[in-house]
């Protein structure tokens, strides 16, 4: 549904993303997999529209989105989750969901459903986004992207910092979230989640694609793949 071919993308002078090709579809958990600066909050954003194609094409749903304001590529079903998370500090968890409400496309995700998937952001409804710990703050931000019913869900190192309890929940959203018919394109650090979620794996290095594969095949080359996280592709 959604796919990069070829695509660069440059900070100033500095090349960030090289030639990268990739694709995810609405019917598959896709992660991308690299070190820091790797380029990966690069990609995430690019998907989103929200930096300029120096080089290649952005498709969604087969059709050239390269030109697309972020705007448009957000009604055509494409949501980031920042790794900032984003939430408003100074609004409620109940305030926070009713701006993501604000997105609402028909779908299955209502506000019911998503406080269902989320009981703790039901027990903290009036809190201040101030007031919540880093992994409530991610539901916060997740949830609300989930009101906008998107089709495909850009998560950016959402697991980060949290307490392997919260990984835990975090998965079984994101496994739910999945089976309600979202995509997802999750940005990793390392193969832990991406391991127990995704069929398919990229892994990036210096701003390309250093490998591709299912996660079958990553089993079967995982030594391989860890180094190539760790070390580098050249290694
Ligand atoms: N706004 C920016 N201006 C200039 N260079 C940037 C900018 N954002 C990122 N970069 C550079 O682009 C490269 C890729 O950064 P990016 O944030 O996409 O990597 P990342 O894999 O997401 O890393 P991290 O895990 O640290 O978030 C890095 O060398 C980074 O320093």
């Amino acid at each position: 549904m959604i796919a990069l071919e070829q695509a660069s993308v440059q900070y100033g002078h500095a090349l960030a993303l090289s030639e990268v090709t990739l694709h995810a579809g609405t019917d598959e958990i896709v992660a991308i997999v690299g070190r820091n600066g790797a380029g990966k909050s690069t990609l995430l954003k690019t998907l989103a529209g929200l930096l300029p194609l120096m080089h290649g094409r952005r498709m969604i749903d087969g059709q050239d989105a390269s030109r697309d304001s972020v705007e448009r590529i957000s009604r055509l079903g494409v949501a980031l989750v920042p790794d900032t998370r984003r939430i408003f500090p100074n609004l409620s968890v109940q305030e926070n969901l009713r701006i993501g409400a604000l997105a609402h496309r028909p779908g299955y995700w209502t506000m019911p459903r998503v406080l269902e998937i989320f009981p703790r952001l039901q027990e903290r409804i009036a809190f201040g986004g101030d007031q919540l710990s880093g992994g409530e703050q991610q539901m916060l931000a997740i949830a609300r992207a989930l009101l906008g019913n998107p089709r495909v869900l850009l998560l950016d190192e959402p697991t980060e910092g949290l307490a392997p309890v919260i990984v835990g929940q975090l998965i079984g959203v994101f496994a739910e979230v999945h089976r309600q018919g979202t995509g997802i394109v999750l940005v990793e650090q390392n193969l832990r989640v991406p391991m127990r979620l995704a069929q398919r794996q990229y892994v990036l290095d210096h701003g390309s694609v250093a490998w591709s594969g299912s996660t079958e095949e990553l089993l079967a080359q995982r030594e391989q793949v860890e180094s190539i996280i760790t070390l580098g592709a050249a290694a």
